[in-house]
């Protein structure tokens, strides 16, 4: 063999196995350590805290659990479970993109890190409803990196964009917008949330949800190399006990964004158990 031909053989393996990765689901990699996110928005008093926390029990999982309460309940959250040797982690439901300032309302990465989070949802569909820019986004993603917090940045199409056939478009421009000029975007975490699965009850059948993790997939390697088959792709919307089993079963879904089913610890542990 000619050296030319050595180098055009080497070649062609190469954009194979790139070709590959892109088309189907990632083979040469261990498969990525789900992530359950309870999401409980402007949900739960101190009292529904005190007892999702006594009815989680000291169970631990093979999945990384995240709690992301409303705000003014972080740092009790964290004491009690602490307190209590609770085996979940700590998540925000959303920070401003400026280290400090005067920001009346908002809440800094360096103050959630200080009140024992390590996870924080950016981009959510509620949030960008009320005007929140895939720019505005991207500044909070590269603000919570930059300070050490996990990002959970969230995508997904309206029910208007889905029927027009924008799904992939809108989402590709939500990931890439937020993730702009990162080269370093291995600590972040993507959530597929079409909106009009949200809150609705009409979750995205699995198969479907799964055709969108695969496309988001292949972006986040066609953009940021072969790596980025290592980003978890979670699934969020009407996401329950008996549905959370079939989304498991999906190649890419790599765990899920609850909200509603996340409010009592028994539904959400059924949840966390189907991916453990
Ligand atoms: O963040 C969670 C999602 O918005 C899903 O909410 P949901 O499970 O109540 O549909």
């Amino acid at each position: 063999m000619t050296q030319s031909n050595i180098e055009s053989y080497i070649e062609k393996i190469v954009r194979q196995v790139v070709t590959n990765s892109l088309q189907t689901s990632p083979v040469s990699f261990e498969r990525i350590k789900p992530v359950v996110v309870a999401n409980w928005k402007m949900n739960m008093t101190l009292a529904s805290i005190s007892k999702f926390v006594d009815d989680f029990g000291t169970e631990s999982f093979s999945a990384e659990v995240v709690v992301c309460p409303p705000s003014p309940y972080l740092y009790i959250l964290d004491a009690l479970k602490k307190q209590q040797n609770r085996s979940f982690t700590l998540g925000a439901q959303n920070v401003h993109a400026e280290k400090s300032g005067a920001y009346t309302g908002d809440v800094s990465a360096d103050q959630l890190l200080d009140v024992g989070c390590h996870y924080v949802i950016i981009g959510h569909s509620e949030r960008r409803a009320i005007g929140e820019s895939n720019e505005f986004i991207h500044q909070k993603v590269r603000q919570s990196l930059e300070t050490g917090l996990i990002p959970i940045l969230c995508v997904g199409e309206t029910e208007e964009e889905r029927k027009q056939g924008k799904t992939n478009s809108v989402v590709e421009k939500q990931v890439l917008t937020a993730l702009l000029n990162m080269n370093d975007i291995s600590k972040v975490i993507i959530a597929y949330e079409p909106v009009w699965a949200i809150g609705t009850g009409q979750s995205a059948v699995p198969e479907q949800a799964q055709e969108v993790h695969q496309f988001i997939r292949s972006v986040l390697i066609k953009h940021f190399g072969i790596l980025a088959n290592q980003l978890p792709i979670l699934y969020g919307g009407s996401a329950k006990p008996d549905n959370a089993k079939d989304y498991s079963a999906m190649n890419d879904i790599d765990g899920l964004l609850v909200g509603g089913a996340s409010l009592k610890a028994d539904d959400f542990k059924k949840i966390i158990s189907a991916f453990c």
